[in-house]
């Protein structure tokens, strides 16, 4: 199967040059970075430190489409519309890897879905799913007996917070407990802030250094906490969740999918 890469020459991007090289039956057919970009016209291999493959960076996604059975996007939410426009009209799967989407975008990927299959995760880590279907459990048996923050950090050149994870296990939370998280987060504290309300859901960030990515959430009652911890050390993890999507959505109908149907947990 041949992947393209779309925002090839950033941090995810390379190393998913490297993930799709060392999966049998993936080919690396393109990859693509923004216009400007000095890596464009490098060789990809190279750019990600695996030697010279043969492809060579390109700033448009429409001079590759014929060449490209799927393609993994992780750039910025408005590249992503892009992409996904340009996919729709070839009839390519894609898999999306970028946060901090608006709401207006999301409802633009749920359009798209309509001609084309979609996985659209937060984050590719099975570690992380799984951690989301241990959220769903805690939340049931927990239940309203518990306050529930959110903690997460990463690197200093993130630009998006809280993080699209943080936000994702929010939701499964919220959901687990019939609370809307539109109008139950909190989003960092400041000041003469008042009690904590117990239907509030908050959430903390950091930035700070080379941190690839961390996240607890807590359900801390009087006299005892849970605490579901998730820590990545190499954004491998993310990298191989991502490929292995690219290899289950290519040939599916449309829809939009995320890393519970890739993975078969969804109930
Ligand atoms: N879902 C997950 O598992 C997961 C994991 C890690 C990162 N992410 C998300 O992926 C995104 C990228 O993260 P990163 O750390 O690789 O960022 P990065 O800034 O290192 O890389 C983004 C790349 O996209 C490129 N780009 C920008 N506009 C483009 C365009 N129009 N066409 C093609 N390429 C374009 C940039 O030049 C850059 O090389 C972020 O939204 C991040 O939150 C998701
Ligand atoms: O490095 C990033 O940026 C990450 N972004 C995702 C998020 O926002 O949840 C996943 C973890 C790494």
């Amino acid at each position: 199967m041949k992947v393209g890469i779309l925002g090839a020459a950033g941090r995810m991007g390379r190393t998913l040059i490297e993930a799709v090289h060392a999966q049998d039956g993936l080919t690396l057919a393109a990859a693509v970075d923004a216009p400007g970009s000095s890596l464009v016209g490098a060789d990809a291999g190279e750019m990600a430190g695996i030697g010279r493959c043969g492809v060579t960076v390109v700033d448009d996604i429409g001079a590759v489409t014929a060449a490209v059975d799927v393609f993994i996007d992780f750039t910025l939410p408005e590249a992503t519309m892009h992409h996904l426009q340009a996919c729709r009209e070839r009839g390519t799967p894609l898999v999306i890897g970028t946060t901090g989407l608006t709401d207006e975008q999301k409802a633009a990927l749920q359009a798209a879905s309509a001609d084309i299959a979609v996985v659209f995760a937060a984050n590719y880590s099975v570690g992380v799913t799984l951690c989301l279907k241990l959220l769903d459990t805690a939340a049931r048996v927990l239940g309203d007996e518990v306050d529930i923050e959110i903690i997460e950090a990463h690197h200093r050149h993130k630009i998006d917070a809280p993080s699209g994870t943080a936000l994702a296990m929010g939701e499964v939370v919220a959901d687990a407990l019939g609370r809307d998280l539109k109008t139950c987060a909190v989003y960092g504290r400041e000041g003469r802030t008042g009690a904590r309300e117990r239907q509030t859901i908050g959430f903390e960030t950091i930035r700070a250094g080379d941190i690839v990515g961390e996240h607890t959430v807590m359900f801390a009652a009087d006299g005892e906490r849970v605490e579901i911890t998730h820590k990545a050390t190499s954004r491998m993890n993310f990298a191989r969740g991502a490929v292995r999507a690219a290899g289950w959505v290519a040939g599916r109908g449309p829809g939009v999918y995320d890393m519970m149907d890739v993975l078969a947990l969804r109930d």
